[in-house]
């Protein structure tokens, strides 16, 4: 970790994330922020309303974004660093533009971003920058200073994330019977996205079949089964899969999927598998839903013994990551050359989005990258 202690020139942290329902009345309303102008078709948003209200209409998300602000101040106060922790989202209430107003009238002018996406990525990455220059625009309209906004780099790799997700696999690993226990498999797990997003995310040299997005995920894949390897001496066999498709069929999009992928593990007689969801920072809809609900029940209609490991959500480990980054960013910002962590054989991500990284389909300003038109 970085020896650095000095938050200087950052006067406040946000954390940007998705958001969700919190009631039944919630669910529609939130759908629709979420899928303006995408192209979702209507089957699917009934479909995904479904699983919101097999949840009593509330996400899970809030609470957890709720229990890592907890967690975030914990760890700051326990540092004896002085940041004041905000928190908005894209989709729901808190939003970030309330937030970033209520920062602005603090007197909070330079402020460090976390979002909930450890990943390249359109959704994960430049929508958020997308929705950061929205805000700033709307201040900038409302007459209010417009502060300076900084989002720290990717931490798909940062080891206070790929830790506590490894120590889960050990975990999810020894809760399987000791008969299918060494044969099992490990399944790795991210948002499926569009072929075309996927093929296009990270800076522009990162672009090809697949992109910085399954490059990332496939490095993080790789080191959490090597660590496996190193305690339990057993080489289980992995692969990264997806979920949570929600495109047209017609358009492609990452696959195999999770349920097509036990399918298979089944039937060339896989004794057990572990789901592991290193694409997800904490256990949201997707994670309760797609794999703990419907990939569960597919491998129970399988018969193929499951367990689905931890994420991270707010784990203290992961806690002291986002100071980490805060500080290593503090210090760069400052002109001198911070240490930087990184697990597997990518390295630290990049602080600030070369033009190009993550296109959108229709150009729109995003901030905090180098084609950002705020400072
Ligand atoms: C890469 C990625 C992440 C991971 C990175 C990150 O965390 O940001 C993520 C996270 C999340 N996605 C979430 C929810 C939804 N995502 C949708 C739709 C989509 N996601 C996409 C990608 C991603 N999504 C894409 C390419 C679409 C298609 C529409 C579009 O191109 O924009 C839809 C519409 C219905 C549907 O089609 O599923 C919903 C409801 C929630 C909240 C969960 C909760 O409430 O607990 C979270 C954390
Ligand atoms: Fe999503």
């Amino acid at each position: 970790m970085s020896d650095q202690h000095d938050p200087a020139p950052y006067d406040a942290l946000l954390l940007l994330s998705f958001g969700g329902p919190e009631g039944p009345d919630d669910v529609v309303p939130f759908l629709e922020n979420v899928t303006r102008g995408r192209g979702i078709p209507r089957e699917r948003l009934k479909e995904v309303g479904q699983h919101y209200f097999l949840f009593g209409g509330v996400s899970p998300i809030n609470g957890q974004n709720r229990a890592l602000l907890d967690a975030l101040r914990a760890d700051f106060a326990a540092a004896g660093l002085a940041l004041p922790v905000y928190w908005g989202n894209r989709n729901w209430a808190p939003y970030l533009t309330d937030t970033l107003r209520e920062m602005v009238r603090d007197g909070r002018r330079r402020i460090a971003v976390l979002t909930t996406s450890a990943y390249a990525s359109y959704s994960g990455c430049r929508q958020y920058r997308e929705n950061l220059a929205d805000a700033l625009a709307a201040l900038e309209a409302e007459g209010l200073p417009v502060p300076r906004v900084d989002k720290l780099r990717h931490y798909f790799n940062h080891p206070g994330f790929v830790e506590p997700m490894t120590e889960g696999v050990l975990a999810s690993l020894a809760e399987l019977d000791e008969s299918v226990r060494t044969g099992a498999h490990l399944v790795f797990t991210t948002h499926s996205i569009p072929d075309s997003a996927a093929d296009t995310s990270g800076p522009v040299a990162d672009h090809g079949p697949g992109g910085a997005y399954v490059r990332q995920h496939l490095d993080v894949a790789r080191t959490i089964a090597d660590a496996v390897r190193e305690k339990t001496g057993t080489d289980h066999p992995w692969k990264l899969v997806y979920q949570s498709r929600s495109g047209a069929p017609h358009v492609p999009w990452l696959e195999p999927d999770v349920c097509d992928h036990l399918a298979e593990l089944r039937a060339a007689g896989a004794p057990a598998a572990v789901m592991v969801p290193i694409g997800f920072v904490s256990d949201h809809m997707e994670v309760l839903y797609d794999l703990d609900t419907e990939a569960t029940a597919k491998a129970a209609e399988l018969e193929l013994p499951v367990r689905r490991s931890a994420t991270v959500g707010a784990d203290p480990r992961f806690a002291a990551a986002v100071r980490d980054l805060v500080l290593e960013r503090a210090a760069a910002e400052r002109g001198t050359r911070p240490e930087r962590c990184a697990l597997g054989a990518l390295g630290p991500s990049h602080d600030l989005c070369p033009v190009g990284c993550c296109p959108a389909r229709a150009e729109r300003p995003a901030a905090a990258g180098a084609d950002s038109p705020y400072a």
